[in-house]
Order: structure tokens, then C-alpha cells, then sequence
């Protein structure tokens, strides 16, 4: 099984985003919802991404957003991965002409095979957990027996991951990645380094 990668997501501040890459991170989210604690401005998460080092994937987070706001976003910001969080139909993931990952937040019963196959233009699937009336970012995990094995798509496994039970994850689900917010927070937002360390160690030990 190749190595698993890792996301941090929820980047608000360059000395996160560089605990981040040092630790070990593939990949560094930044959130455009205006209601999450951990939402950035265009501005914000340019000058975070000028100041990182080379081949770290920046991706931009998106729920339900309009066309006209996200394409000014994209004008301003070097994203190389759209995710979508919010109910956005395969045709307007597509829409942008950019590579995408698409997020389902998962409760029993769902179809997470037949998403995969109807979202066949993402690049992956993002598995979070679902919280009435909270899109995302909940600290919450979901039960991974849920996720069936042989899915079409790669798949990113989000939701309440932390140091203390990312390999638990990883050796349940064997996910093409993983991804945490705030579980390796201090308070909404703003990363803990010992705890982003904590969990990249983690992480790698099941490499
Ligand atoms: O992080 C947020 O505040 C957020 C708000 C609205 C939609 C999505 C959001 N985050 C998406 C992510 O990719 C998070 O990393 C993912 O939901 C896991 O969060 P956590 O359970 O806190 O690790």
C-alpha cells in the first residue's frame, strides 16, 4: 500500500501553514465559507501560500458558493484543488475546469459507491461526518465500517481525526489520504504545532 498523505485544513496564519509543511503535510486548506471560525479572505490565503515552499498542494474550500465568488476567488488565489462541501451537483463541480474534490458527509444508509460514480470527474472523495446543519469542520467522526470497500475514487477520510486515532483510521479504512482541522487545534483556527506534529508521526508510522 503506498504511503498515506495528509491534509491539514482550516489554515489561518503562515507559521501554521509552515508547522504544517515541516511536519510533513501534502496538502494545506483554506476555508471560504464566511461562517466557519476557520474562514480566510482571498488575501489572507494568497500571502499564506507566497510564503510556502514548492510542491504542497493549496487547496480552497468551497460550500455551496456561488460562481461569481468563487471564479473572483480563483482569480486572486493560486488554488491547485477545489473542494466542495456543500450540495454542488457533479455539473457545477465541473464547471470550473479545475481539479476537484468532492465531500460527502456520511450517515447510514448513504450511497457513498453511487456518489463516487456520479462525481466520476473528481479527482476524490472526501468522507466527512454528518452533523445536522453543520457542513463541515465538526470534530466529529463518523462510524468508518460505513464506507464500503472497492469505491471508484480515492478516498480523503475526514471528520474528528486526531494523533490519538488517525492509525486506528488508516488501518480500518486504508484511505488514499487523510485529512484533520480540529484536531490539531488550539481553538478554532489556530493550529496546535506539537499536536500537528503529533499527528504527521502518526500518520507516518503506518507508511
Ligand atoms: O473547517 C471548517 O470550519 C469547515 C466549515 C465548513 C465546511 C467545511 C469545513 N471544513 C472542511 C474540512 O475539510 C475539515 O478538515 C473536515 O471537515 C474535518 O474537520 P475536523 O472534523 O475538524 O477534523
Amino acid at each position: 500500500m503506498s504511503a498515506v498523505r495528509s491534509k491539514i485544513c482550516g489554515i489561518t496564519c503562515i507559521d501554521d501553514a509552515l508547522a504544517a509543511v515541516a511536519a510533513g503535510a501534502d496538502a494545506i486548506g483554506f476555508v471560504f465559507y464566511a461562517k466557519s471560525p476557520r474562514a480566510v479572505s482571498a488575501q489572507q490565503a494568497r500571502a499564506i501560500i507566497a510564503a510556502l515552499p514548492p510542491f504542497v498542494t493549496t487547496v480552497g474550500l468551497f460550500v455551496n458558493a456561488g460562481a461569481c465568488e468563487l471564479n473572483e476567488t480563483l482569480d486572486a488565489v493560486p488554488l491547485d484543488l477545489l473542494q466542495f462541501h456543500g450540495d454542488e451537483t457533479p455539473e457545477q463541480c465541473e464547471g470550473y475546469h479545475r481539479p476537484y474534490i468532492k465531500a460527502l458527509r456520511v450517515k447510514a444508509g448513504d450511497d457513498i459507491a453511487g456518489a463516487c460514480k456520479a462525481y466520476a470527474g473528481a479527482s476524490g472523495i472526501l468522507l466527512d461526518a454528518y452533523v445536522e446543519g453543520v457542513p463541515g469542520g465538526t470534530g466529529q467522526a463518523f462510524d468508518w465500517s460505513l464506507i464500503p470497500q472497492g469505491l471508484s475514487k480515492p478516498i480523503i477520510l475526514a471528520g474528528g481525526l486526531t494523533p490519538g486515532n488517525v492509525a486506528d483510521a488508516i488501518a480500518q479504512v486504508r484511505p488514499y489520504a487523510v485529512d484533520v482541522s480540529g484536531g490539531v487545534e488550539k481553538s478554532k483556527g489556530i493550529k496546535d504545532h506539537d499536536r500537528i506534529r503529533a499527528f504527521m508521526r502518526a500518520v507516518r508510522a503506518t507508511n
